[in-house]
């Protein structure tokens, strides 16, 4: 059934997985046989359901996910107590693990997003360089030492929180888990992480992967589910933190939930971010820019700048190449190897998608390319998600394809004179996820992005993901971070001890 190249050579695990409606997206299947839920370091049926089952596996219910909490507190008292060096060698291992099987996990997340192979490998590499970056910190998380008058002093201690709570979207299945889980892990939590039901299988490997490489049993759980198993976590009373990747209703959710019980969220929430390219850029590398900016994974990621402003004098010119080169992306089979798009999620979504573009057109948009149904010639695939890529123009700022998040591969292009004037209409978004400017003169690149509102901002390139970088969002699309330095802040808690070296002055 599934005997395409590349798929000849996966694990028994892989080959475990039965057919699942993924499998309309590509020409690969998986056989799901083995249970998807992950407790105690171990394959496991849930213990009981939420009453919804999706495609071939159950929704875990509350019984279920206590199970799962239990597991991880029981690790927690075990693996908090390592030192640092001894969570690096784990997390190291678990890194070497996920680089040697890279093929099998691309391959697996291929079928389980529909994004192309190329891509599902590059997500699997900035995965174990998470790991390895977060394994590099663990040895040193540290306190301060301050002295006090008369001889004593105070420290602090980093310390983890507990059990976490990792709440994934289904466009980067396999490294929001590793996004999550590297830095939970590093400082010393447990985890227990909920992908989405539209992409369950992938954030498997990587609790296999980690049992592995030897944390202990119960560290990092996964119970399937949707919202319902969501809620059962962060309402759960011995969840010391969630984080989130999803969408803004429901991040606004999460968060009501964890206010509750006073538990400390990381919410990584939708954007509508612009990407500024001034006449003075590199025209090659602004285009290229601008493609990597749109038509990743389908057009569905949340960082994407789709509102696509260019200044006046270069914006024939810059549109005529952005449509050649959109073009001229193949679109099919995620598996073949020089296929760049392969299908939306779903149908609703491909559904979702294509109304945009409708609603862009009645509004006076103009299509120069895509944003209809693309079939591909296999007719294995002939009923997959797939679209073309849209390049739309004459838009204005208020139209609904340049104000809300479309999640698919649709760019909106605008043109502008001033720089002060694109600042001002970059900046009119309730979302503050990330930002672009191409531009020659480093003085102005610089000026801009200390003006853009927006936590993530590239400068002559757009979309790359080095994990030693803080990622997240300003305003509506969220706080917290993930990746770089600062995110050991968002997994730890800071103890204060303070220390008498001499008599007890006392006010009574
Ligand atoms: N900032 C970022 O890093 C990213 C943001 N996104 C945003 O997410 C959207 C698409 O992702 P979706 O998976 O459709 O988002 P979503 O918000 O519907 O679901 C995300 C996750 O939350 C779970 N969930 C849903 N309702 C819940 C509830 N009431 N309580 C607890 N958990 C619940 C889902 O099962 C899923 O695992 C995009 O529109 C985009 O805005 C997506 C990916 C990355
Ligand atoms: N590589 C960037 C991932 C952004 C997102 O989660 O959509």
């Amino acid at each position: 059934m599934f005997l395409r190249a590349g798929l000849a050579a996966l694990s028994p695990l892989l080959r475990s997985l039965r057919p699942s409606p993924v499998a309309a997206m590509s020409t690969g299947t998986f056989v799901v046989s083995q249970p998807l839920n992950y407790r105690g370091g171990a394959r496991v049926e849930p213990a009981d359901a939420s009453g919804r089952v999706i495609a071939t596996f159950t929704c875990s219910g509350e019984k279920e996910v206590n199970l799962a909490v239990q597991n991880a507190k029981a690790a927690f008292k075990i693996w908090s107590q390592k030192s640092g060096m001894e969570r690096c060698r784990i997390l190291l291992e678990a890194a070497r693990i996920i680089r040697e099987r890279e093929d099998e996990i691309a391959t697996m997340e291929c079928i389980n997003n529909g994004k192309s192979i190329f891509e599902a490998r590059l997500d699997i590499d900035i995965s174990w360089q998470c790991l390895e970056y977060y394994a590099g910190l663990a040895a040193s998380m540290a306190g301060e030492h301050i002295q006090l008058p008369g001889g004593s002093f105070g420290y602090t201690r980093r310390e983890p929180l507990g059990v976490c709570v990792g709440i994934g979207a289904w466009n980067y299945p396999f490294q929001i888990a590793s996004w999550k889980s590297a830095p939970a892990l590093a400082c010393g939590n447990a985890m227990v992480f909920k992908p989405s039901p539209f992409t369950p299988v992938s954030a498997l490997l990587l609790a296999e992967i980690y049992s592995e490489a030897g944390v202990p049993p119960g560290l990092f759980n996964v119970v399937q589910g949707g919202a319902a198993t969501g809620q059962f976590l962060c309402q759960h009373p011995d969840v010391a933190k969630v984080s989130f990747t999803g969408s803004v209703p429901t991040g606004m959710k999460i968060m009501e939930m964890s206010a509750k019980g006073i538990k400390p969220v990381t919410l990584e929430l939708g954007g509508k971010s612009p990407l500024i390219i001034f006449s003075d850029c590199d025209m090659n590398n602004a285009v290229k820019g601008a493609l990597m900016a749109n038509f990743l994974t389908q057009g569905q990621v949340c960082c994407n700048g789709t509102r696509v402003f260019v200044q006046k004098e270069i914006l024939d010119k810059f549109t005529e190449e952005v449509v050649k080169q959109t073009q001229r992306i193949k679109i099919g089979d995620p598996l073949l190897e020089d296929t760049r798009m392969g299908p939306l999620i779903n149908r609703p979504h491909l559904e979702r998608v294509l109304g945009f573009v409708k609603v862009a057109k009645e509004q006076g948009a103009k299509v120069l390319c895509g944003g209809d149904i693309y079939v591909p010639e296999d007719p294995k695939l002939k009923d997959g998600y797939y679209m073309r890529p849209c390049v739309l123009t004459n838009c204005r700022d208020d139209m609904t394809c340049v104000k809300e998040e479309i999640f698919g591969p649709v760019m909106s292009i605008l043109s502008f004179d001033t720089e002060a004037e694109v600042l001002e209409r970059a900046n009119d978004t309730t979302f503050g996820l990330a930002a672009g400017v191409f531009t020659r003169d480093i003085q102005r690149a610089h000026r801009v992005v200390a003006e853009l509102q927006a936590g993530t901002c590239f400068i002559n390139n757009y979309n790359v993901s080095p994990v030693e970088l803080p990622f997240g969002g300003y305003k509506k699309s969220g706080f917290g971070r993930e990746n770089g330095r600062v995110t050991i802040e968002y997994y730890s808690q800071l103890k204060t001890v303070c220390v008498e070296m001499g008599d007890v002055e006392s006010a009574f």
